[in-house]
């Protein structure tokens, strides 16, 4: 057993005492301190007492105790919120730089007879930056994902909202990309609605959404809605029927491209974009007889990868007009794509990741990582320990290079998942990296992570999240 029970992810610095104090839902409430620098008028704030009573004393309520029972002079009464940081971003938007630390002096225990002891513990959270990725072309879930996340201190959702098979966002400047190209026009869509109501979830739990729209590769469905988007691929001298990537050379393109950015830029309030990049296949352009000519005329010779540099650097002149920040996948930076310095480099190939970190940091770029943390590639066993294992600073680096390694991302893409198994894919595997990307770094011993990670799992079970179970055995409150 560890001695931190079921505390998850560990926080920088945890004293457990053995003070211990009695909870009842009759008299115990979360309220702010008078020397906060947030009150009442904070929604945010307020919504998260509210959320959090019920985590608590739901299980005991459910067996109608609490609200009778008078309370006792032992009792715990209240604890009391107070907020430090000036800036308590209420009314606004959890951004790159929003500082999550705090401190404070109590855990919850809940006894499997649903009394509630609170340890007066003094806990540190502060974090080095998880944030996982989900990829929701390939299926269309609802949002239990953002509280699950909110509760493993994930702190960015990168929505990776379209791909090859569907075109689920409904946007109000092309409606026919998600009527033609989403599996179902109205059924299997994210009106803007949707979006807001996302994006509105995950700010109230302090997770930032960052969209991907993936260009010029994984583009087909937006071909179904948007006539000579994509090119035509040909075999021998007539057009196949089939189409490739993005057509780099029209002029239209970047006319759509320009338009489309500038809905999203008003959709999506984060400073940063995802703008894909990844796994570009050149056979079409290479089949077609106009691109052929273009690479020509533009001295590319037979390089294509100097065609898709071509695009992406349109692409990047039209985001930097929406003053968003972005991210792009590994291979823009590796084919040598020229990038504003704020750009943020998505290291996600799984061979030589410690070389590959070694040169985007070298060039001076924040980088972003996933490789090591893929959950959808499943195997038979405890996987979450590989993940656990995965350090993302072990690379040859200056001090100064491994900064620029801001977060890490687990992703977990949708091939071969859709609402039905999303949850149990993603929990408690996914925490394995939060506590790796939230706890120091020398916090790896696995059979107290596997204590703690066990007891976290039914945590999340007990609220109603059907996370897997990592080995053997049964939660407490079964
Ligand atoms: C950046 C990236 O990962 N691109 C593709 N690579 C393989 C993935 C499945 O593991 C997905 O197919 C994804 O679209």
């Amino acid at each position: 057993d560890s001695p931190y029970g079921s505390l998850w992810p560990l926080p920088q610095k945890v004293k457990i005492s053995t003070v211990v104090f009695k909870l009842s839902g009759a008299s115990f409430h979360i309220f702010d301190a008078k020397e906060s620098s947030s009150g009442a008028s904070c929604r945010l704030l307020q919504n998260a007492y509210r959320r959090y009573d019920e985590y608590i004393f739901t299980s005991s309520r459910k067996q109608g105790q609490n609200k009778s029972k008078k309370a006792l002079a032992s009792d715990m009464s209240e604890l009391q919120v107070w907020i430090t940081s000036a800036d308590s971003e209420c009314d606004s938007y959890p951004s790159v730089t929003s500082d999550e630390s705090c401190e404070f002096t109590g855990m919850v225990f809940v006894f499997f007879h649903f009394s509630h002891l609170c340890h007066v513990n003094s806990l540190l959270h502060s974090t080095r930056r998880p944030h996982p990725c989900l990829n929701t072309s390939r299926m269309i879930t609802e949002v239990n994902y953002l509280t699950a996340m909110a509760w493993n201190k994930f702190n960015v959702f990168h929505w990776h909202i379209v791909d090859d098979p569907s075109f689920p966002y409904l946007s109000r400047t092309f409606p026919q990309l998600s009527q033609h190209g989403a599996y179902h026009p109205y059924t299997h869509v994210y009106t803007p609605s949707d979006v807001k109501m996302i994006i509105e979830f995950a700010r109230l739990r302090g997770i930032r959404v960052v969209p991907e729209f993936d260009t010029p590769g994984h583009t087909q469905s937006w071909g179904k809605g948007q006539k000579d988007l994509l090119t035509p691929c040909y075999s021998g001298a007539s057009p196949s029927g089939s189409f490739g990537p993005v057509n780099p050379m029209l002029n239209t393109t970047y006319d759509f491209m320009s338009m489309f950015f500038k809905e999203v830029n008003t959709v999506f309030p984060d400073a940063y974009v995802h703008l894909g990049g990844d796994e570009v296949d050149f056979s079409c352009w290479k089949s077609n007889p106009d691109i052929q000519k273009f690479m020509e005329q533009q001295g590319f010779g037979m390089d294509y990868s100097k065609l898709e540099s071509f695009y992406i650097q349109r692409l990047l002149d039209i985001i930097t007009t929406t003053n968003k920040g972005y991210m792009i996948w590994q291979e823009v930076f590796d084919n040598g794509v020229k990038l504003k310095s704020d750009t943020v480099v998505h290291v996600w190939m799984g061979n030589k990741v410690e070389e590959e970190l070694q040169k985007v940091t070298e060039a001076g770029f924040t980088t972003i990582l996933s490789a090591p943390w893929y959950l959808d590639y499943i195997s038979y066993g405890q996987d979450w320990q590989k993940f656990y294992r995965a350090e993302p600073l072990s690379f040859k680096g200056t001090d100064a290079q491994k900064k620029l390694v801001i977060g890490g991302e687990a992703c977990l893409w949708g091939e071969y998942v859709d609402a039905t198994n999303l949850t149990p894919r993603l929990w408690p595997r996914a925490s394995a990296v939060g506590e790796r990307l939230w706890s120091d770094r020398d916090v790896r011993d696995l059979n107290d992570a596997y204590s703690r990670l066990a007891k976290h799992r039914c945590r999340m079970v007990q609220r109603g999240i059907p996370a897997e179970p990592l080995f053997t055995g049964y939660c407490a409150h079964e």
